[in-house]
């Protein structure tokens, strides 16, 4: 799903989007509070997992289904107003552009002159002494977003090998 432009949803005159944004905390607090007493259990238990998911940020898809009138809507009600009344503004609010990731150390380049060859080094360490396993090649790739980046790789990856380079050619028909 293509995700909104931020700056024309924050500096928007849309009545929609300002209407929606802009909710009572402590009267959705209250009817969460009424919805949550009177979920079912099986209710209940959806809401605890996909509650975790959104308070841990671990994120996910959830497919609920269930016949006609059996409380789908009521459960994602629940679940909006879970949210919105948390208060701290992490969903539903004005979103200025900007947020701080953390990337774990263990996969973040450190040389910032490098890159390619430093991604090279991470994802096929040891290559000359496992340049003839096939495994090795097949359990790992590098995902380029161009050909020329493609094109890049390959070239550095290549001249790691020992030996000539020799170029085969195939052909679909003859
Ligand atoms: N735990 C509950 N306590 C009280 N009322 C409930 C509960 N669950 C559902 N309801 C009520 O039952 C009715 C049907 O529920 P709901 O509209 O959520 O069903 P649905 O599964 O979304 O139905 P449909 O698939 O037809 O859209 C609604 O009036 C809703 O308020």
């Amino acid at each position: 799903m293509t995700y909104p432009n931020v700056e024309s949803v924050s500096s928007s005159s849309n009545r929609l989007i300002i209407d929606e944004l802009d909710y009572d905390i402590p009267v959705i607090k209250n009817d969460f509070d009424r919805m949550f007493l009177a979920l079912t259990n099986e209710q209940r238990n959806i809401f605890l997992n996909i509650m975790s998911a959104v308070k841990e940020n671990k994120g996910g898809v959830f497919f609920v289904y269930g016949y006609g009138g059996t409380g789908k809507t009521f459960l994602w009600k629940t679940i909006s107003a879970a949210i919105r009344s948390d208060g701290e503004g992490r969903l539903g609010g004005l979103n200025d552009g900007e947020t701080i990731i953390d990337i774990p150390d263990d996969i973040l380049i450190n040389d910032p002159d490098d890159l390619i060859g430093s991604l090279i080094k991470f994802v096929y360490p040891s290559i000359l002494e496992k340049y003839s396993s096939t495994d090795y090649f097949q359990e790992r790739a590098i995902l380029a977003p161009k050909n020329e980046v493609v094109q890049e790789i390959n070239d550095r990856l290549l001249k790691k090998f020992p030996g000539d380079e020799v170029e085969y050619l195939s052909s679909d028909s003859i």
